[in-house]
């Protein structure tokens, strides 16, 4: 796998802007921010989200990247401490000082010191957990749907369904409610509707994150909806002079990100590769 990956070309931006995150990121590389998602961008998509585990190349590329850049962060919906053992990312040299913003970045794993950070959680989600089983029961769903406890959230997933599509949509307005009661809102992505606390979304956490880092450019890569706020934050930032890459995870399951992207890749396999040919050109 590793001689694959190293050999990959770096993708040719298909847009002006593109082009120009990607000159910035290479003229300067000490001030580039490299900012991804989890599932669906760094690790592949599994039926069972309990399985799922960081592609063979992406912990590698991202080692051999992170030291040649400002700073390297994990933007996912996962919790924080989740993502750090699906993805492997504790204790790995070279990602010395990675970042996970869970939870849409209501979370903050720091490798520097092994910890989470969180504000306290949202009393509506233990109210929601409650009366979810009801509701679930209430629509009929229970065949093939499964609950995802988050902890700050629940997420009902439906991919393994006998129709998935189907089962997401029939559970669309019913979730919708329940969040809406008690005063959390649903995040809809691959095959999940997620039923969190407001307020967070992870453009708002990489744009905090860039203040942070004070980048003078970013890369970001997602696959799925709720990498959309990511996007506009990356959108805002070139507008106000900061230049980015948007690359996208590519799947058929989500071709409103693939339209809004500088590059598509070819799922996990893909980012990394693009990641490797990044670190060996730095
Ligand atoms: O922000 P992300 O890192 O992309 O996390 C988004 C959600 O990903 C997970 O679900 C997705 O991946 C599963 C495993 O491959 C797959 O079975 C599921 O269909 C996908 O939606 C995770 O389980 C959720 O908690 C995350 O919010």
């Amino acid at each position: 796998m590793g001689s694959h990956t190293d050999s990959t070309p770096l993708p040719d931006p298909a847009t002006p802007a593109g082009r120009a995150g990607l000159d910035a990121i290479l003229a300067d590389p000490g001030r580039a921010v490299i900012a991804l998602d989890f599932d669906g961008t760094l690790a592949p998509i599994v039926p069972d989200p309990e399985q799922a585990r960081a592609h063979p190349d992406a912990v590698p590329a991202l080692a051999a990247l992170a030291p040649k850049v400002a700073a390297v962060a994990v933007l996912t919906g996962r919790p924080a401490g989740v993502a750090v053992r699906y993805g492997g990312f504790a204790g790995v040299s070279g990602l010395e000082h990675l970042v996970v913003l869970g939870h849409y970045g209501a979370e903050r794993w720091d490798a520097v010191t092994g910890t989470v950070s969180a504000p306290a959680p949202d009393p509506g989600v233990a109210a929601v957990r409650a009366e979810l089983p009801g509701v679930l029961d209430g629509v009929g769903a229970w065949h093939g749907t499964w609950i995802e406890e988050k902890g700050r959230a629940v997420a009902v997933h439906t991919r393994r369904a006998a129709d998935p599509q189907a089962a997401f949509e029939a559970l669309r307005a019913p979730l919708g409610e329940l969040a809406a009661r008690h005063g959390l809102i649903v995040e809809p992505g691959r095959m999940v509707l997620e039923l969190r606390p407001p307020g967070m979304d992870k453009g708002v956490a990489l744009l905090d994150y860039i203040r942070e880092i004070d980048a003078g450019s970013v890369l970001y890569a997602g696959d799925d909806l709720g990498d959309l706020p990511a996007y506009a934050a990356v959108e805002k930032l070139r507008l106000d002079g900061t230049p980015g890459l948007l690359v996208c995870s590519g799947s058929d399951e989500v071709p409103e990100l693939a339209e809004k992207s500088d590059v598509v890749v070819g799922g996990p396999q893909g980012v990394a590769g693009l990641l490797s040919a990044l670190a060996d050109r730095l």
